[in-house]
């Protein structure tokens, strides 16, 4: 469905600490859709929970569109506080300033400020259900992914100075140290019911994975499904292959790898193979939860734009 807006204005949510140096990214968008004749009020973040506040509390009888300027940790916030107040929350547009920017691949966004623009003010309506999951404490929705296991320590140990210094080179010197001290922790897996083990796993409902890189073929962020990604085999030169992979675009086809959809997913420790640390869950790509988790999909849904 092609979006219509009754009112020609933006609240511009902004994370002015995301990205490296994409300021003028955020300025010519801006500039763009003030040129085509809309408002935009630009709010500035001053620390994290103000994206998910500033979502959850807009004024939705003076913004035809919430839009988003940040990466996927500022984006999930956002779809947070909007999941929050469904039937009444304007739809969300997209400034991707991120590292992976996993989302902006998922809508096929742009990069260019002309399309963003576009897309913001004349795009395609992509209902979406977050994910849902919940550790001891209270339930935190996401866009994209929930991960346990290898991905999570990773994500775990990248802090934002390493990230924006290193940019995706964090990752990649994050994971040689998470091989270094690898240990095979079995985790299982119930979907739907059904049991299973992994030495890895990634929950979502999303096609994409680290920018451009395909995990889950099939899924698809409108459908209210999830996609349960299963590493079967243990070891530190498992979990490098199974990286390697990722990024040649061959992941679905490598052996030790499927992939299983359910609606209802439980992540727990069967075996800590003496790795007495805390088990983390990341979340859209930060470091969110701690296993056991429960993962659902969210009733309520999300309006996203993308390109028409
Ligand atoms: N003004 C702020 N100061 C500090 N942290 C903030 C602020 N606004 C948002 N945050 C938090 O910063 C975290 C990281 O932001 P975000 O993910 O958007 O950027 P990034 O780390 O540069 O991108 P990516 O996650 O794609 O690498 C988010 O979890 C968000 O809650």
């Amino acid at each position: 469905m092609t979006f219509a807006p009754v009112m020609h204005s933006v609240l511009l949510i902004l994370n002015p600490t995301a990205g490296r140096r994409r300021r003028g990214l955020v300025d010519a968008v801006v500039r763009c859709v003030r040129d085509a004749g809309w408002t935009v009020d630009v709010v500035e973040t001053r620390a994290a929970g103000d994206a998910r506040h500033l979502a959850e509390t807009c004024d939705a009888t003076r913004y035809g569109v919430v839009a988003v300027a940040g990466g996927d940790g500022t984006i999930n916030e956002v779809v947070n506080g909007l999941a929050a107040r469904a039937a009444t929350a304007p739809p969300l547009a997209l400034v991707p300033l991120g590292t992976a920017n996993v989302l902006a691949h998922e809508l096929g966004l742009g990069s260019g400020a002309a399309s963003l623009a576009e897309a913001m003010m004349a795009g395609r309506e992509v209902l979406m259900h977050p994910g849902q999951a919940s550790d001891a404490g209270a339930p935190r929705c996401f866009s994209l992914m929930a991960g346990a296991g290898f991905d999570a320590k990773v994500v775990a140990g990248v802090t934002a100075p390493l990230k924006r210094r290193w940019g995706k080179g964090a990752y990649v010197w994050r994971s040689l140290v998470e091989a270094r001290r690898y240990r095979p922790v079995r985790y299982a897996v119930a979907i739907d019911g059904e049991r299973y083990e992994a030495a890895s796993v990634i929950v979502t409902h999303a096609r994409h994975y680290a920018g451009p890189y395909v995990v889950a073929p099939a899924a698809s962020l409108g459908e209210p499904l999830l996609h349960v990604c299963l590493f079967e085999r243990w070891g530190w030169m498992q979990a490098l292959r199974f990286g390697a992979a990722l990024v040649r675009g061959v992941l679905p086809r490598t052996s030790g790898y499927r992939v299983v959809s359910g609606h209802e997913v439980r992540i727990s420790v069967l075996n800590d193979a003496g790795e007495s640390r805390r088990q983390p869950v990341q979340i859209d790509g930060d470091d969110a939860l701690s296993l056991p988790v429960t993962i659902r999909v969210s009733a309520d849904a999300v309006r996203l734009l993308r390109p028409a």
